[in-house]
């Protein structure tokens, strides 16, 4: 049973449509980057999962269920960008509003705010939190009743490096556990080495979905080789030339030779570098997933304003 599945969803507030044509399926133990630009029309995807407005076309199934069916939704956990708490009430009673609210064990309320790094603070007003602070009680608000389900907006918006470590590490455990799990951020280096697959969205268009292997072949972005030849040799640049594998060349600042070569010709290139008995030393760097969202979404940039139709 799929976590969720939504099948050609199209979408409109009022005017312009803001999802058009969405495939995309989150299995069980599985980790999704669902990564866009501002206004690309994420956050209106993960309502449409949580059965907050039906499609306007197509299906959206949520769990073998339908989206927003109590059933369904008590199995959801779901962490929204802009976390807001009653400020009166402390981190212990927000939490246990939220565990009657969704049916799920008082038991688990100290527990979590243990897991989260509230354990001390837990008893204090929210009104005293740091906003780092308010994230995790957030995020202990979406891990209430073991969600198989569980969506996270921004998650590591104000935590500090060992709290995102920290908060990768569980998400690794819950995946682990045969929990299915949406992360949307804008900061791809940090969530890069932890999903399992991402799925680019731009103007309401699915542009990508994929594990990364599979992205970059889709992309077929060059792989960039950095070379430091033996004795500052120069000409090096020129045999890359030479061998017809239409590799592009420049010169770093520091006298290395960076070359742009397409995915497939990578290891010939490596060889025949090899071959020469004038290298050094040899870096090779894939794509990353920063530079794969950037492909697909182009250079747009703020030119990608999102905001008001
Ligand atoms: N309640 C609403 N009424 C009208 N338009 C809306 C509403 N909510 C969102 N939109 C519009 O829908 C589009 C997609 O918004 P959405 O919040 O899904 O984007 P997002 O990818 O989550 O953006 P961000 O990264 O900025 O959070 C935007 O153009 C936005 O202005």
């Amino acid at each position: 049973m799929s976590c969720f599945r939504l099948e050609n969803v199209s979408y409109r507030y009022s005017k312009a449509p803001v999802l058009t044509g969405i495939d995309l399926t989150l299995e069980p133990g599985e980790i999704l980057g669902l990564f866009g630009h501002n206004g690309a029309g994420k956050t209106t995807c993960i309502k449409l999962i949580l059965g907050l407005m039906p499609p306007g076309q197509g299906a959206v199934s949520v769990l073998g269920g339908k989206a927003g069916d109590p059933e369904v939704s008590q199995h959801i956990g779901y962490l929204p960008e802009n976390v807001m708490f009653y400020p009166q009430l402390t981190g212990r009673e927000i939490l246990s509003h939220f565990a009657r609210l969704k049916g799920a064990s008082l038991k688990q309320v100290p527990m979590l705010l243990e897991q989260v790094g509230l354990a001390d603070a837990m008893d204090a007003r929210t009104k005293t939190y740091s906003k780092g602070m308010r994230q995790r009680l957030g995020l202990a608000q979406a891990l209430l009743g073991r969600p198989k389900l569980l969506m996270l907006d921004e998650p590591t918006v104000g935590l500090d490096p060992v709290a995102t470590a920290d908060l990768y590490r569980l998400l690794r455990t819950l995946r682990d556990d045969g929990t299915g799990i949406v992360l949307c951020s804008h900061v791809l280096p940090g969530v890069e080495p932890y999903i399992d697959r991402a799925a680019i969205l731009t103007g309401g268009s699915l542009k990508a979905a994929g594990n990364l292997a599979a992205l970059r072949r889709q992309a077929n972005m060059p792989v960039v080789l950095t070379v430091a030849p033996t004795n500052n040799d120069h000409h090096l640049a020129a045999m890359v030339e030479a061998t017809g594998l239409n590799a592009s060349t420049s010169v770093t600042g520091n006298g290395h030779l960076r070359i742009e070569v397409a995915p497939d010709r990578k290891m010939s290139m490596v060889h025949r570098l090899l071959g020469t008995g004038k290298v050094r030393d040899l870096a090779i760097s894939e794509p990353t997933l920063e530079d794969i969202y950037v492909h697909f979404i182009g250079s747009g940039g703020l030119a990608h304003r999102g905001g008001v139709q």
